[in-house]
């Protein structure tokens, strides 16, 4: 991008004010580190950048422009000036109406979207009342035991007019299958209904553990929802590919991206096998990534997923359709960074981890209650979430032009080496068989948990000074948090009113819809549809799941 006559005199200008301003200055006062590196060590950090050190940067290859390949600049050509971010606070809490009333509560306060997140015994494909639930009912999520549950929580809310991410891995297909159903009870037509799933199956081995089946038919099934949603969902992302869980579990931002990339890799491959073709299921793929401290190495991050994703794409998979290699994310600033400890911080350091999801374009955005490093968040906290991201869309100016750090040589520097490094663990990937073999041998696990472990030891040192904790800490023996927790008796309802369903609805469909989906999945047939026919039965998320288990069995780690 430079002239290289230019770029020699910069060099040598560089290298003059080093010797004669620098170095007196250094002799003097040195400075506060020996070394500085960013947040998640993965990068050394210079004292200064300069357009030396961007010297190979191509500007047409490598940045290019909005909505054009490579991407690095956004994927839509006139970004959060034609369209602000989706705000998508996920919420979801005890049961389906309390659930309702919080997403009423959020589309009034100006939340453009939803986000669902389900208890423990739904992401594990088990109903209220079975023994594996007990004591987890409603709580971190709600419960949805049937299609009534389903029918409660968007009650008042037409599926028409709102976008709806699921945050459901195993049982992914029983959630979607519910999602469908209350859009057809509603008459809002398939192909109008918008939203994602997450149903990424592969990091749920690797970091998350709600996995149900074995890595093959978790596959198999995840290919199934790719299949019906390229045929009947067009507008809906039937997956949501989450470095989010990969970095909370200690990884670097290079890992993030790159242990991501690869899971996405092994997807498209698995539905490549499977006869898809690539451009009918690639341009609804999304992905989704945290959001850490490190302003710019955040922004740089979210920058060279983009533009790696599409080299990837174009690379292997050689589409037709440019879409196929936008990368699309949701970001989620990184919950682990709250502290217990002073929990106003956690309102400052929230507006800085988003300030850098949109510094780095996303399309979709959560920001974290203050409080959930405690509990569920209170409607105030919630509120003040919100509240935050608004203020970034309409006061902070960021929103305002596209991709404004473009061209500044630190981030355009991070940018490169964060994308040089994920490439180079994809290839390590590659070099292991792939993904789905590099988790298998427990690879992949063990790359996090080394940097995780070093991360804790500066922590404990404090090498690593963390606000409030080891650092500028008060005495807080009296916590002022508002704390919100799910009740013995709002289980209790759970569970009766799932008896209730049972009750009510006519056993004999839901034995031959039951019988039906075990049918599908053991002679190959897609799932998809058996599944919305069983969920209109009031068949149960747990039985359901219990047929799928009765045929693909359950996942054992270390096998
Ligand atoms: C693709 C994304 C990332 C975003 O989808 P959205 O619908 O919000 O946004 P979008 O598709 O980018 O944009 C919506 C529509 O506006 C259009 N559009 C956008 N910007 C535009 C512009 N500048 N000009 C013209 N059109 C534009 C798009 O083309 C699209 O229309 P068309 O469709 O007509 O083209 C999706 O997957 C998503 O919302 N994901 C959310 C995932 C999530 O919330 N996960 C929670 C995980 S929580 C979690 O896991 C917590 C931890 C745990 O529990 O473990």
């Amino acid at each position: 991008m430079f002239d290289p006559d230019e770029l020699a005199a910069i060099r040598e200008a560089k290298a003059e004010w080093e010797d004669q301003t620098l170095q007196p200055t250094l002799d003097r006062f040195g400075e506060r580190r020996e070394q500085f590196r960013t947040d998640t060590g993965g990068q050394q950090v210079d004292r200064l950048y300069t357009p030396a050190d961007v010297a190979d940067l191509d500007y047409g290859e490598d940045l290019g422009f909005p909505g054009k390949e490579p991407y690095t600049r956004g994927v839509y050509t006139t970004m959060y000036r034609g369209r602000l971010w989706t705000m998508r606070q996920y919420a979801g809490m005890g049961t389906a109406s309390e659930t309702n009333e919080r997403f009423n509560y959020l589309l009034e306060e100006g939340q453009t979207g939803l986000s669902m997140a389900f208890d423990l015994p739904t992401q594990m494909g088990y109903d209220s009342d079975a023994a594996m639930a007990a004591g987890e009912v409603g709580k971190a999520g709600v419960a949805i035991d049937s299609l009534r549950d389903m029918e409660t929580v968007f009650d008042g809310i037409p599926l028409s007019d709102v976008s709806t991410s699921m945050t459901i891995n195993a049982p992914a297909s029983v959630l979607l299958a519910m999602y469908v159903a209350v859009g057809d009870q509603q008459g809002v037509p398939r192909e109008e209904l918008r939203g994602t799933i997450q149903n990424d199956v592969l990091k749920e081995y690797i970091a998350r553990n709600t996995y149900i089946y074995p890595p093959e038919p978790s596959m198999r099934i995840v290919t199934d929802i790719f299949e019906f949603a390229a045929a009947e969902l067009p507008k809906f992302n039937p997956i949501s590919i989450s470095g989010y869980h990969v970095r909370e579990a200690g990884s670097t931002a290079a890992q993030e991206i790159a242990f991501t990339l690869a899971n996405a890799i092994e997807y498209v491959e698995t539905a490549l096998d499977a006869g898809l073709d690539v451009d009918e299921f690639a341009p609804q793929l999304s992905f989704f990534f945290a959001s850490y401290n490190d302003i710019f190495e955040e922004a740089a991050k979210f920058r060279a997923a983009r533009r790696l994703w599409a080299s990837i794409v174009e690379e292997r998979f050689d589409p037709d359709d440019p879409a196929s290699k936008q990368l699309k994310f949701h970001t989620q600033t990184a919950g682990s960074t709250l502290t217990a400890q002073q929990i106003e911080n956690n309102v400052v350091r929230v507006a800085y981890q988003a300030l850098a999801a949109v510094l780095g374009g996303t399309q979709s955005l959560h920001t974290n209650g203050k409080d959930e490093a405690l509990s569920l968040p209170t409607e105030q906290s919630v509120r003040t979430a919100l509240r935050t991201q608004q203020i970034l869309a309409h006061e902070s100016g960021a929103a305002d032009t596209i991709d404004p750090l473009a061209g500044s040589y630190y981030v355009e520097s991070l940018t490169d080496d964060l994308e040089a490094e994920a490439r180079e663990i994809i290839a390590e990937v590659d070099d292991r068989g792939g993904m789905r073999e590099a988790i298998e041998s427990g690879w992949v696990q063990r790359q996090i948990q080394d940097v995780a472990y070093e991360r804790q030891q500066e922590v404990e040192s404090g090498e690593r000074i963390i606000v409030g904790v080891n650092e500028f800490t008060v005495d807080e023996t009296q916590q002022d948090a508002a704390i919100e927790d799910v009740s013995e008796q709002q289980q209790q309802r759970q569970i009766e009113r799932l008896e209730g369903v049972r009750e009510e609805r006519e056993d004999d469909a839901v034995a031959s819809a039951l019988a039906a989906v075990r049918d599908a999945a053991e002679n190959g047939d897609n799932l998809m549809p058996p599944l919305i026919d069983a969920v209109k039965a009031y068949a149960t998320t747990g039985e359901i799941c219990d047929a799928l288990r009765d045929v693909f069995g359950e996942h054992q780690p270390g096998t």
